[in-house]
C-alpha cells in the first residue's frame, strides 16, 4: 500500500517582495524561480525524492527518504544564498492528495504566505527510516504517443504547446478527481503523476478519458518503490515497453 510523503514548499511573503519597493525586473523573477527551482531538485534529488516547479512560488516534492533534518538543511542553504526563504510542510498520506493536503494545511495553521512573520516555518514530520517500504510511492509517467510526429514536426511551437496543454490539462483534472492523484507537466510531452494504489484499469480509462475529451492519444507507463526515483525509474523502463510493444498501459511490476 502507498505511504506518499509530500513536501509543500513555500517562498516566504514572495508577492510583496516582487514589488518592494518598486516593482522588480519581471526576467530577473524568473532567473531567480528557475534557479531556486533548479536547486531544490537537486537537493531532494540527491535523496531520491522528486520535485515539481508547480507554481514556482508554491513548489511540491515528493520527498520520502528526507528527513526532517534534511529539510531544516534544505531552509539554512537557501536562506544563505538567495534573497528569499522557504517554510516547508510535510505530511504522508495514502494517497499523495491527502499528503498535501495535510502538509498546505500545516503551513496555514502557521501563517499566511503573506506573512511577514512567517518565515522559515518547517512544519510536520517525516516517516521514520524504519517504517519505510518497498511500495511506499507509486509513479506513471504519461506520454503523448508520436508528439513529434503529429505536433513537434507539423503544427508551429505555440500550437504544439496548446495541444500538449490541452492533454494535461485534462489529465490532471481527471487524475485529481476520479483518482485521488497529483499530475505534473515535466517537459516536452510529459507528464509524471503520482499515484496511490491504483491498477491497470484505472490508467485504461484515464487514457481513454482524455483522449474522448480532447482527442490526445497517451500512453503510460507505471512503476513502484521506496522513494519517487525508483517508483519513476520504473515507470520510465514500462514507457520504454510501451513505445516497443504498442501499448498503452503497462505496469513494471507484472512486467520483472
Ligand atoms: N522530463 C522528461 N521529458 C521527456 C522524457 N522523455 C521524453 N521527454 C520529452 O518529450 C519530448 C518528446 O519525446 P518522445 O516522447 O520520446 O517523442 P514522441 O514523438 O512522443 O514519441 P513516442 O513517445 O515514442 O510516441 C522530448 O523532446 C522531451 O522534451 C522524460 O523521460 N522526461
Amino acid at each position: 500500500m502507498t505511504n506518499t510523503q509530500v513536501t509543500l514548499v513555500q517562498i516566504d511573503n514572495y508577492g510583496p517582495w516582487t514589488v518592494t519597493p518598486e516593482p522588480r525586473r519581471e526576467a530577473d523573477l524568473q532567473t531567480m524561480q528557475s534557479r531556486l527551482y533548479a536547486d531544490i531538485s537537486q537537493f531532494v534529488g540527491n535523496r531520491d525524492g522528486y520535485t515539481f516547479f508547480t507554481r514556482f512560488d508554491n513548489i511540491i516534492a515528493v520527498t520520502n527518504g528526507c528527513s526532517m533534518e534534511d529539510h531544516a538543511l534544505l531552509q539554512e542553504s537557501i536562506g544563505n544564498r538567495y534573497p528569499v526563504t522557504l517554510s516547508l510542510g510535510v505530511a504522508t498520506g495514502r494517497s499523495p492528495v491527502q499528503a498535501l493536503s495535510e502538509a498546505t494545511e500545516r503551513l496555514q495553521d502557521a501563517g499566511s504566505a503573506q506573512d511577514e512573520d512567517r518565515r522559515e516555518c518547517l512544519e510536520g514530520r517525516a516517516i521514520d527510516e524504519e517504517f519505510r517500504a518497498d511500495e511506499d510511492v507509486q509513479i506513471a509517467h504519461f506520454d503523448v504517443i508520436n508528439a513529434t510526429g503529429n505536433y513537434t514536426d507539423e503544427l508551429n511551437a505555440f500550437d504544439t504547446f496548446i495541444e500538449i496543454e490541452q492533454g494535461y490539462a485534462e489529465l490532471m483534472r481527471h487524475m485529481r478527481h476520479a483518482h485521488d492523484s497529483l499530475s505534473f507537466f515535466v517537459g516536452g510531452d510529459n507528464v509524471i503523476v503520482v499515484c496511490p494504489d491504483l491498477g491497470e484499469a484505472d490508467y485504461e480509462e484515464a487514457v481513454t478519458h482524455v483522449e474522448d475529451a480532447v482527442d490526445v492519444e497517451m500512453q503510460v507507463g507505471v512503476g513502484r518503490g521506496k522513494s519517487a526515483h525508483e517508483a519513476g525509474y520504473d515507470a520510465k523502463h514500462a514507457l520504454e515497453t510501451c513505445r516497443a510493444d504498442g501499448t498503452r498501459v503497462e505496469l513494471e511490476w507484472e512486467n520483472a
